[in-house]
């Protein structure tokens, strides 16, 4: 078993519950409600913040230009045809422009945020690494589920998201996270980033969970 495969099953019981929450049930099945991904999506925006300024560590930790040019080109892409999808979704749900800035912050989001920041400044790659590679893995875990499902019959809202997650580039992006994960942590005292790793796997968990259950702002 690789690293990221004994870290994954390490931490089994909230990547199982994450990639098989009710959330993601109801957002394959085109059922969840807009009002949960108003504020799941609001929530979302706010990740993007912290996980732009991941990819920026990572470009910055990488240890080869191979490795650097691969995160920015992963960056460049994120920051348009992600930031198109927040915009469009925004738009249909009628999010005004406030709170796509600075929503008031759910503690799930708060406790991310604060670990892709302490990542990014540990300045430590395979650290950048495992926060990355779970927020990566994981969504193309449960973005996988949409496989044998007719995707078509979905509001662009929920298609699009679930498409974002499992595509040819996507799914390539995450074996080669998977891979230089590996190899970093080979390579170093991979402690530290087990731990980060468990403490993203939780937070995803938690984050959906907040967005079934948060009230409505
Ligand atoms: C909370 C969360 N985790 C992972 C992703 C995918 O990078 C996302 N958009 N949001």
């Amino acid at each position: 078993m690789s690293f990221a495969e004994a870290c994954r099953a390490g931490s089994a019981r909230d990547w199982d519950a994450a990639v098989n929450h009710p959330f993601v049930d109801q957002l394959l099945d085109g059922t969840l409600p807009d009002d949960r991904l108003r504020h799941y999506l609001v929530q979302d925006y706010q990740f993007c913040d912290a996980f732009v300024i991941l990819l920026g560590a990572a470009v910055a930790t990488a240890p080869g230009l191979g490795e650097r040019l691969r995160f920015a080109r992963v960056l460049g892409a994120f920051a348009a045809d992600e930031d198109d999808y927040f915009t469009r979704s925004f738009d249909e749900l009628g999010v005004p422009p406030g709170e796509r800035a600075a929503p008031e912050l759910a503690r799930p989001t708060r406790e991310f945020d604060a670990l892709m920041r302490e990542a990014a400044g540990s300045r430590s790659y395979p650290v950048v690494l495992a926060v990355l590679l779970v927020a990566e893995w994981l969504y193309g875990d449960w973005a996988a589920r949409g496989r044998d499902r007719d995707l078509a019959a979905l509001a662009p809202r929920h298609r699009d998201w679930i498409r974002l997650h499992d595509n040819p580039d996507y799914n390539a992006w995450v074996d080669w996270l998977r891979a230089e994960f590996d190899n970093a942590t080979a390579a170093a005292d991979a402690e530290p980033a087990a731990q980060a790793f468990a403490r993203a796997v939780r937070l995803e968990r938690a984050f959906f969970d907040d967005a079934l259950i948060a009230r409505t702002a």
